[in-house]
């Protein structure tokens, strides 16, 4: 388990200190499906720097397994919005690389390649170059690469964000086959909500200045997909319907309207 304890980070900026997160506490479940949504700056990056191990808290701790995360480690595999591919490779080379520093054989490497390559639907295009492949194709490499070190946990920053609207649909439904056929843990940000509600098993809001820890959900709508359900009959279930209205109504007004703060309220509030 990832665990984040009472949590702060602080920038040193030109001339002043920016406090980015405050007191924040979140475990990561091995096998779980964790997704951070929240407004734009609210820290989520941050966050996800921090259980990667490219950035150290500034007050509190990150660990795993109750050892402190003091960098990155190969036990948490990381996809960034824009993939990092090599475009003068081939796709099975690409997800091969992370394996050089494993010590394989090329014949190792290719094999265990072309494996995750089946996993996320692309064994047909091992012998492509990245430049040939639309862009759901080339994060499906990027989540290939990132599995074929056999990470425990995923971290991927807003890794569906540059997709059209239909491949980035296709790609929700394709992250949960992955995430269920490999049990791995998966830690995520986006910016939208009903993608939010539909991975999530469980769903964290943050809360921006400085940015903290509002809610978590717990959610079965990606299992639900994952054993049978459609998609479209879940995102049109009134009870998902009615979540994803009362995210958005939170994010949009994070605080109560006036008219509905009491005096009690005020007193509390001041
Ligand atoms: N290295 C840094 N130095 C100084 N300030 C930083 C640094 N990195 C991030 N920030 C600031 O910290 C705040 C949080 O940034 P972060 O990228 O974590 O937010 P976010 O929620 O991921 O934003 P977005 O949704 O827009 O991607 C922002 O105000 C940003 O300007």
């Amino acid at each position: 388990m990832i665990r984040l304890q009472s949590v702060g980070v602080v920038y040193p900026t030109a001339g002043r200190e920016v406090e980015v997160l405050r007191d924040l506490s979140l475990d990561l479940h091995d096998g779980r499906f964790t997704v951070v949504i929240g407004e734009s700056g609210c820290g989520k990056t941050t966050l996800l720097n921090l259980i990667a191990g490219f950035l150290q808290p500034s007050s509190g701790s990150a660990s795993i397994d109750g050892k402190p995360i003091s960098g990155p480690g190969a036990e948490r595999g990381v996809v960034f919005q824009s993939d990092t591919l090599l475009p003068w490779q081939t796709v099975r080379d690409n997800v091969a690389f992370g394996l050089r520093l494993a010590g394989q054989t090329l014949q190792q490497r290719h094999a265990r390649a072309d494996e995750y390559l089946a996993l996320t639907g692309l064994q047909a295009y091992a012998d492509a170059a990245i430049w040939e492949l639309s862009g759901g194709m080339r994060q499906r490499v990027s989540l290939a690469r990132a599995l074929a070190v056999d990470p425990r946990f995923l971290l991927l920053d807003e890794p569906l964000g540059a997709l059209d609207a239909l491949t980035r649909e296709q790609m929700q439904e394709h992250l949960l086959q992955v995430w269920k056929a490999s049990g791995k843990g998966i830690f995520m940000i986006t910016h939208s909500v009903e993608e939010a509600l539909f991975l999530a098993t469980d769903l964290v809001l943050l809360r921006a200045g400085p940015g903290r820890v509002d809610s978590v959900r717990k959610l079965d709508f990606g299992e639900r997909f994952a054993t049978g359900e459609s998609a479209r009959s879940i995102k049109s279930d009134p009870h998902f319907v009615g979540l994803r209205e009362e995210i958005l109504a939170q994010l949009l007004h994070p605080h109560p309207p006036a008219s509905r703060i009491t005096a009690g309220r005020v007193k509390e509030l001041a």
